[in-house]
């Protein structure tokens, strides 16, 4: 009979909790043993929720023994009699996008699959029921799931992996399975096995019949029996089969199996979960269900007048582009008209110091670039570590690269911001000596994506252009002489940062004071800002609230930084802001580019922001060393104590009294 514990062969089937599981572990217990067990991943009132979203459509379901149209009705001993199969999970439940894209599982999954492809996809979900009476599934691999072929890495090959390429499944339990009522049975260590002699569906020649293979038995399996909210994880290599359920209740679990992005999948997804559903579930979901691409080109569609990513025909169906219309209290300016509404301009500037600008005309040239971007971020972390800072060629390196690591906030230090970018500068060759000009120099960009380079930097330099535009209507509207800011600006040094937020579907809830992007202030003249989703928030100083500033379409929210608050002697401001992390399993991108005077631009308050009987606020500063200063809190360098003094007098007065100096 069926032992529970262990097979004949000493193998078992390793077992986790959800606070000892990580990708590694349950990985390296897959390769040696097939298969393994989280116990209680998903907490109960989510089973809950998810098995009372299941039922209507499992009650009214008829069992193929009742008379129910099936399919496959020549495997009957495989699809069983009395088994109730749902597909289309994820439209029926939502809530299980918890399962389908839980951050452990597509760690392991992403883990096996990565030396296969470029990103996984889900291959199928599938709900079973097994009813009372329902007798014992044939043992079996998923061999018919995907087309035999010759795939790489082979054998012996590093990344390779038994039986990986047909893909890995989670079997997550809506019911305790058990020993009575239908457990799974599995035999460890069958995925190792390149001569196993059974399959479900592939239709064999007579010779290979003759074949001799491992043909193998029920003394070699065990039961993964587990309760409610597990997941039980096995490379489709692994033999296996339900067991018999012998009691007077049903068994329930769901299957979620994952796949190369490029096979054709089990379940026609896009047709079960039909884009006006997939828009309404996480984006990440969405991703796995195939709403997205691999590589350049596999699964994409017509859009905007072009080939394109399917996740931006599936926006036109999304509810939430409704909630774009909200706008925060901003005023809304014209390019075409800055100069013209010089009092406008300068009132906004003077109290809250951000405003949206609409008719830029950038609009396409920051889409192409947003999209660039995203592919990027949707590149494994390996990949994008080849672009990372410490392969900059610019000093510091934190301003050129893939930045996974940051706070802006020097009161958080060691508090992550949950959040990765891409910087960028304008593109310089390298210097010979980068500490002696800082921020100047080359870019990193990844082979992988040749288009990123094209795409992003003909945004930057659009913006780049458009801030010194801006620049000069605020001397408009100040009165000032005309090239008092720009002349200062002649060889800036400009950032640009591809902003990607992200918050995991189903881990660990993140922490309330979790930020995205943490407090701060903007540290040049002008930042120019394009936003996909809502996140920015903005600190009312006189209230002392946060204000939503949410993406108002085709306009850019324009604010400005710390070095125009001191050259205006605190006239303009430099206001607070942060940006909060999305709702789980939701994206946002955020393209920030940032205009700063020239390295060794001396930066002090204009007369002209003087009236008599005031004080001089700020006294004068290089701007270099300011960005320097902040920079060392950026990239979470500890501050020698000339910089720390720097950063005292200079970068944290302006949030709170004025600097003496007059
Ligand atoms: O993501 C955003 O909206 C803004 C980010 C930001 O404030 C910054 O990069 O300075
Ligand atoms: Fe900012």
């Amino acid at each position: 009979m069926l032992k529970p514990m262990a097979s004949r062969w000493g193998k078992t089937i390793p077992r986790f909790s959800a606070a000892n599981a990580t990708p590694g572990k349950v990985m390296e217990a897959l390769r040696v043993q097939g298969c393994a067990i989280i116990e209680r991943l998903i907490p109960e009132p989510r089973v809950t929720q998810i098995s009372a979203e299941l039922e209507p459509h499992v009650a009214s379901r008829l069992l193929p023994a009742d008379g129910a149209d099936v399919m496959l009705r020549e495997h009957a001993d495989f699809m069983g009699n009395r088994t109730k199969r749902m597909l289309g999970v994820l439209a029926k439940s939502p809530t299980m996008s918890e399962m389908a894209a839980h951050p452990l599982v597509l760690g392991v999954a992403d883990a096996l699959l990565a030396p296969y492809c470029e990103r996984i996809q889900l291959h199928i979900g599938m709900f079973r029921r097994l009813c009372p009476g329902e007798g014992m599934q044939l043992l079996h691999q998923d061999r018919h799931s995907v087309p035999a072929m010759e795939l790489k890495p082979a054998r012996g090959e590093p990344g390779y992996f038994p039986g990986a390429q047909w893909g890995v499944a989670a079997l997550w339990a809506l019911s305790d399975c058990t020993a009575q009522n239908g457990a799974t049975r599995l035999i460890p260590g069958s995925h190792l096995r390149s001569d196993v002699n059974l399959d479900m569906t592939l239709k064999r020649t007579e010779a290979q019949e003759q074949e001799v293979g491992w043909t193998p038995s029920e003394e070699d399996c065990i039961l993964a029996t587990m309760p409610r909210g597990s997941v039980l994880l096995y490379p489709s290599a692994t033999v296996r089969g339900a067991s018999a359920n012998q009691t007077e209740s049903v068994r329930d679990v769901c299957l979620f199996a994952y796949s190369p992005a490029w096979v054709r999948q089990e379940e026609n997804l896009f047709l079960t979960t039909p884009p006006k559903v997939a828009a309404k579930l996480p984006q990440v979901v969405q991703e796995l269900l195939g709403y997205s691409l691999h590589g350049q080109v596999l699964g994409m569609v017509d859009v905007n007048g072009d080939m394109g990513d399917p996740q931006d025909l599936l926006k036109e169906f999304s509810p939430s582009t409704a909630t774009f219309a909200k706008r925060a209290a901003l005023p809304v300016l014209s390019r075409q008209t800055l100069s013209a509404n010089a009092e406008l301009l300068r009132s906004t500037c003077e109290h809250i110091g951000f405003f949206y600008l609409v008719d830029h005309g950038l609009e396409e040239k920051l889409l192409r670039a947003q999209n660039a971007l995203r592919k990027f971020f949707l590149q494994r972390d390996e990949v994008k570590a080849k672009v990372g800072t410490s392969t900059s060629r610019v000093f510091p390196q934190h301003s050129r690269g893939w930045v996974a690591n940051e706070t802006l906030d020097p009161s958080r230090q060691g508090v992550l911001d949950l959040k990765e970018s891409l910087e960028v500068g304008l593109e310089r060759p390298e210097e010979e000596d980068p500490q002696k000009r800082p921020f100047r120099g080359p870019n990193n960009w990844p082979s992988e994506l040749p288009e990123l380079k094209e795409e992003f930097m003909a945004a930057v330099n659009a913006l780049h252009e458009l801030s010194l535009e801006v620049a000069s209507a605020l001397e408009v509207c100040l009165e000032v002489e005309p090239g008092t800011f720009v002349k200062k600006c002649d060889d800036p040094m400009v950032l640009c940062r591809g902003l990607h937020y992200y918050t995991p579907l189903g881990g660990d809830t993140p922490d309330e004071a979790a930020l995205g992007c943490s407090a701060h202030t903007d540290y040049g003249l002008i930042s120019l800002l394009h936003q996909t989703a809502k996140g920015l928030q903005v600190l009312h100083a006189e209230d002392n609230v946060w204000m939503d500033v949410d993406p108002l379409p085709g306009s850019l929210v324009v604010n400005l930084g710390d070095l125009m608050q001191r050259w205006t002697n605190g006239r303009f401001k430099s206001t607070v802001h942060r940006v909060l992390p999305p709702e789980p399993g939701q994206r946002r991108q955020c393209i920030s580019f940032f205009l700063d005077a020239n390295f060794d631009a001396v930066i002090e308050p204009l007369p002209r922001c003087i009236p008599p009987g005031e004080a001089l606020k700020y006294p004068a500063i290089q701007a270099g060393q300011h960005k320097l200063a902040k920079f060392k809190v950026q990239s979470g360098s500890e501050l020698d104590d000339q910089s720390a003094e720097f950063f005292r007098r200079t970068v944290e007065a302006p949030k709170g009294a004025s600097v003496g100096g007059a």
